[in-house]
């Protein structure tokens, strides 16, 4: 029986594309750099905003230098903006209330930053007690390392066996698989479905109760 339930955060609960992706231009153009469309992002986002930024510099200026200058203007502005975009995806607040209202706890792990990730899950699920809510942070390892997932359930008071990991990308599917427990790959999030099936989860969830029915089952 399952007793915890661990999200992702960009691409699971919330669609955050729009804003990361105008966030990121906003510092590319700020800095003489060409910018990308809303959808590249996609494929960009999900190792921590670093690595978007290495991956949205054009080849040859990826620089250590340079990716902290990107993130010297992004942070603020992202601060400001995070919100303006982003949206849960259709049924996932019904899912998180169902969940709690069922004696599930229910925690975020992201590798998006630790401010902008406690600061938009407090904002779009007030009424969820999630256990934690642990984005990025300095000098523990970002998924796929599964420290964030061992830390949550530690908290939980769980084993393994009672744990179940949901993300949409490679980075997640790898993540749950590394940290020995049930992983669910869902579909509507910024990666396709093909790269999700590639690393055998669970379940791939088409759609939020398709979670529900899984665990219930
Ligand atoms: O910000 C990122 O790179 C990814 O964040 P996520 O782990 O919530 O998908």
């Amino acid at each position: 029986m399952k007793k915890l339930v661990i999200f992702d955060l960009d691409g699971t609960l919330l669609n955050t594309i729009a804003d990361l992706a105008a966030a990121t231009n906003y510092a590319l153009q700020a800095c003489g750099y060409p910018t990308h469309d809303t959808d590249a992002y996609r494929f960009f986002v999900g190792n921590g905003i670093n690595k978007l930024f290495e991956r949205a510099l054009p080849e040859g200026t990826r620089s250590k230098e340079n990716v902290l200058k990107i993130r010297s203007l992004f942070v603020p502005y992202y601060n400001e903006h995070n919100a303006d975009l982003s949206r849960p995806y259709p049924g996932i607040e019904n899912l998180l209330e169902t969940l709690q209202k069922k004696g599930y706890m229910l925690a975020v792990a992201s590798n998006k930053y630790h401010e902008a990730t406690q600061k938009l899950i407090k904002q779009y699920f007030p009424r969820i007690n999630f256990l934690a809510i642990l984005g990025q942070r300095e000098n523990i390892p970002a998924k796929p390392d599964p420290q964030v997932v061992y830390e949550i359930m530690e908290k939980a008071g769980v084993e393994r066996n009672e744990v179940v990991y949901i993300g949409d990308s490679s980075v997640d599917m790898q993540t749950g698989a590394n940290a020995g427990v049930t992983t669910i790959g869902v579909c509507w999030g910024f990666r396709p479905r093909t790269e999700l099936e590639a690393y055998n989860p669970s379940l791939i969830a088409e759609q939020a109760e398709d979670i529900l029915h899984f665990l219930e089952k």
